[in-house]
């Protein structure tokens, strides 16, 4: 089983989850939205009736949330004691709440611990803000994604069934601004990451260039594993005992 960590890291709208899970699905990993924990905090603090912009009156509650996520790639799943809360996270009240609550450092260990032991040994794809440089900073592949904001817009509000572009790219510049300049784990590319800006691609085509990388990556390992050389990832036997198909079916030596 692949022990390898994916890290992918980017604003909203730049195409993290729709990336992460075609990458975990082509690949036969798990996936992680780590986005969805930090939402469903935000939705059990709302339902609690807990002021999301008094850090203390939000640190001293956070412990008692109940989030557990599914990493199956092709059925996400999120539940907040119990509750799938799903759709109830993608809410405007949400939307509003979610920064702010993300800025608060209790919520982040609090959330920190829950991502480590989801990730485990490895074999997974994470996506969120700051996977690459504070979640898993050893994570084999890491990616940025960014995009126009014009064109994050229009994707979110197109998915949120044609909104208004406009207040759609105010309320995404909104938390851009506050989860790139909150004192912990801010958003920013990190370090050894590779930046794709997708405002020009469509996701099969950013899939295809996070699946390379992954392949890239996972035959340099397997070389090092075997003291043989990578060879280039269309000639890469995806059979786990060998990693490498045999000298004598590609000409490599
Ligand atoms: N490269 C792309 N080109 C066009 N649309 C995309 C691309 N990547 C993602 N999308 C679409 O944009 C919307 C937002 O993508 P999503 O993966 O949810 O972004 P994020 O997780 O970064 O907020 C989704 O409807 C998704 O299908
Ligand atoms: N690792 C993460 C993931 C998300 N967050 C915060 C910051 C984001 O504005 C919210 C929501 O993240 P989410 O990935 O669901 O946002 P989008 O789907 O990209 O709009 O959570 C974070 O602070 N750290």
């Amino acid at each position: 089983m692949s022990t390898i960590v994916v890290a992918i890291d980017g604003p909203s709208g730049s195409g993290k989850s729709s990336t992460s899970r075609g990458v975990a699905d082509r690949l036969g990993l798990r996936y992680l939205d780590t986005g969805a924990q930090f939402r469903a905090i935000t939705w059990w603090l709302l339902r609690e009736g807990v002021d999301i912009h008094d850090p203390e009156a939000v640190a001293a509650r956070v412990g008692e949330a109940e989030i557990e996520s599914g990493t199956d790639p092709l059925a996400p799943t999120i539940t907040a004691d119990g509750e799938d809360v799903s759709v109830a996270i993608r809410s405007e009240a949400v939307n509003a709440a979610v920064s702010p609550v993300s800025a608060v450092p209790e919520v982040r260990t609090r959330l920190l611990q829950l991502q480590r032991e989801a990730i485990g040994e490895g074999g997974i794809v994470v996506e969120g803000r700051d996977i690459g440089s504070v979640v898993a900073p050893d994570a084999q592949v890491k990616v940025y994604l960014s995009a126009d904001p014009e064109a994050r817009a229009v994707r979110r509000a197109l998915e949120e069934g044609g909104s208004d572009v406009s207040a759609t790219q105010e309320s995404l510049l909104a938390r851009d601004r506050i989860d790139s300049s909150r004192t912990t784990a801010p958003l920013t590319m990190a370090e050894g990451a590779v930046h794709i800006d997708t405002t020009m691609f469509t996701l099969d085509e950013v899939i295809d260039q996070v699946v390379a990388l992954v392949e890239a990556v996972e035959a340099v390992e397997a070389s090092a594993r075997t003291g043989r050389a990578p060879l280039p990832a269309s000639q890469i036997d995806d059979d786990p005992d060998t990693g490498f198909v045999e000298p004598s079916t590609t000409g490599a030596p």
